[in-house]
């Protein structure tokens, strides 16, 4: 199916107990409410609510995904996941590459591209996330980050089916702080060139690019329409329902240099 929707995917990190159903049931509802929502949704939540989420979100529009996998399909990894068995619990995607993994598990780019494969022979969507760091942009080396993730992150059997690429400035990330629409969509501008030279310029059409960083429903109309923004990647607006529902509702901003919608497929 082709959407032109924006997608918001909520990343709750390591946020939620069972308690937090609630959230999820206002979500549901709020969406429902919604009727023909403007995005699609979907809410990543930590591994021990995966089974009971997707359970629970099977009968409405709202997709759960993960936030990590191991790269084999099974074995003496303990206290790993692999894609298998997210797929197994209901996920139908997975975060990968986020900056937290990235540096507090020293996940590198080979990594996240085995990774990724991993998530493509589960079935599962690939959440690829790239961005550079404070110090990094300060150096003006933001364009050379992203093209260096880009290139060892993103497998070349990527499709815009298969995967989905989230711009995380980390220094946007748990901040308040955000790049500015003409920053965001130059970069993702860049990541959207640069996946063309990654994987050529056919199959590179149409991928979905998620800025992600600080967004919240005061922004959420800046942010998607920001050039070659095609979603949000949230965290901590999204432990709430009524604040991702306000996120997944807002109305992008019309500015003349806006690129037209291109088609892009749902999962
Ligand atoms: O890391 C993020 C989403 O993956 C962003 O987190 P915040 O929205 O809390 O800044």
């Amino acid at each position: 199916m082709i959407s032109t929707k924006p997608l918001i995917v909520g990343n709750w990190k390591m946020n939620g107990l069972r308690s937090a159903t609630g959230e999820l049931h206002k979500l549901i509802n709020g969406l429902g409410e919604q009727g023909s929502p403007s995005a699609e949704v979907m809410i990543c939540p930590p591994l021990t609510l995966v089974m009971a989420f997707s359970h629970i979100a099977s009968e409405s529009e709202l997709q759960i995904g993960a936030q990590d996998c191991h790269t084999e399909i099974s074995g003496a990894y303990t206290g790993d996941v692999s894609a298998e068995m997210l797929a197994d619990a209901g996920a139908s995607a997975v975060i990968l590459g986020h900056s937290e993994r990235r540096s507090y598990h020293g996940e590198r780019d080979r990594d996240v591209r085995d990774k990724a494969r991993a998530a493509y022979r589960a079935g599962l969507q690939a959440i690829i996330c790239v961005g550079e760091t404070e110090g990094q942009r300060r150096l003006g080396l933001t364009f050379d980050v992203l093209r260096r993730q880009l290139h060892g992150s993103v497998p070349a059997s990527a499709t815009r089916r298969n995967t989905i690429v989230a711009y995380e400035p980390v220094w946007a990330i748990g901040t308040g702080k955000t790049p500015t629409r003409e920053e965001i969509g130059e970069a993702h501008n860049f990541i959207a060139q640069e996946l063309g030279s990654v994987l050529g310029g056919e199959a590179s059409a149409g991928f979905r690019i998620l800025y992600g960083g600080s967004v919240t429903p005061d922004n959420a109309a800046m942010v998607l329409s920001a050039m070659d923004v095609h979603g949000a990647l949230v965290g901590g607006a999204s432990l709430k329902a009524d604040s991702l529902l306000a996120i997944a509702s807002a109305q992008p901003q019309p500015q003349s240099s806006m690129t037209s919608a291109q088609d892009h497929v749902s999962p």
